[in-house]
């Protein structure tokens, strides 16, 4: 068994960066939608708050977004550098990606602000791969968020009317500042609860409660207002600081925000992209870092 992981480890070094950097971005969306228990999204025991969604179509959504992944990388490597030919040559892609997630689920929203999110994150860092720390990705990603996208078509979206209604900054802003969730939030409180010997699972589970902690879902403000927005925020900080998910009270505070989301219709699913975003960020200087450190 060992030998077999070595030489599959070795044929996955051979491959072009452009297609290692997909296969990370689709592991991690993968990965997302299997960590259980979520409160309230979809994970290997149940739909959350989601009546369209099951595991299954997350993980056909997660695979037919590997060619757009894989696109971004390409033209990052053949573009070189951050402006407005990258921006609207990956919004293109993009846009694309969205019709092959949509044609995959028959019309339900799986991943858009996955899309956006690993999108920006896998062209960051094939723009430098000699530089995977979280803050140079975030930093190049967030530049790339900054340029106008002359191309994108006006459309309506829930992010949209939520940031009209409350004034709430939505995945798009959160990008532009360099994904502080992802890097001020989530990434700390994986390492954090590493350390502290809580187990891969709970350490991941953490990260995504650290996530929701201060993040502005618009998923969750636009089907549970405010009050829906406060209780995921305070309902995840509660656990953290009961002890996490894997103390009993931790567990026990995890379970009871699961019910208040359910009640209250609100799925974290930003959060959950961002969690996404973590992980990936959290696996690429080990799968590629000895590689790229002289590139
Ligand atoms: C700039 C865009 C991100 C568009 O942004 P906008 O806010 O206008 O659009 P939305 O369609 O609302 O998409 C944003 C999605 O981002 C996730 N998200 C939410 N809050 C945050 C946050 N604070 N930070 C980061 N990410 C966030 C979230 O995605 C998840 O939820 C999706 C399901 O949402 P929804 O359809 O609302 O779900 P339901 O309530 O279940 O619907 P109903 O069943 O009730 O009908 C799911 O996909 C998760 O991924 C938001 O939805 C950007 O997308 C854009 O400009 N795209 C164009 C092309 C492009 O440039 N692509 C990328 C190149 S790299
Ligand atoms: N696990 C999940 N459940 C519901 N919506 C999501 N969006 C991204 N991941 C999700």
């Amino acid at each position: 068994m060992r030998a077999l992981n070595v030489a599959f480890e070795a044929s996955a070094r051979s491959l072009p960066l452009a297609e290692r950097l997909a296969d990370l971005a689709v592991d991690a969306l993968i990965d997302e939608a299997d960590l259980s228990p979520k409160p309230a999204l979809v994970d290997r025991r149940s739909s959350g708050a989601h009546q369209d969604l099951h595991l299954g179509l997350m993980h056909a959504s997660a695979l037919s977004l590997w060619p757009a992944f894989k696109e971004m990388a390409e033209v990052a490597i053949e573009i070189g550098e951050i402006g407005q030919p990258l921006r609207e040559a990956i919004g293109r892609i993009g846009r694309d990606g969205e019709v092959a997630m949509m044609r995959t689920t028959q019309g339900v929203n799986t991943h858009r602000g996955a899309i956006w999110a690993l999108g920006l994150l896998v062209t960051a860092a094939a723009l430098d791969p000699s530089d995977l720390s979280a803050a140079g990705l975030g930093l190049r990603a967030g530049c790339l968020a900054l340029i106008e996208d002359r191309n994108l078509p006006v459309q309506h979206s829930h992010g949209a009317e939520v940031a009209r209604k409350y004034g709430a900054m939505g995945a798009r802003e959160q990008a532009q500042m360099g994904f502080p969730a992802v890097t001020q939030k989530g990434l700390p409180q994986l390492q954090r609860s590493r350390a502290t010997g809580h187990g891969e699972q709970n350490a991941r589970l953490d990260a995504l409660l650290a996530i929701m902690t201060t993040l502005s879902d618009t998923c969750v403000l636009y089907r549970a207002g405010e009050h829906g927005l406060s209780t995921m925020q305070r309902g995840a900080q509660r656990v953290l600081d009961a002890g996490g998910s894997a103390t009993l009270s931790g567990r026990r505070a995890l379970h009871e925000l699961d019910q208040q989301l359910l009640s209250l219709n609100a799925s974290p699913g930003g959060a959950a992209d961002l969690l996404a975003a973590c992980l990936f960020i959290d696996c690429l200087e080990p799968a590629l870092g000895d590689e790229t450190r002289n590139v």
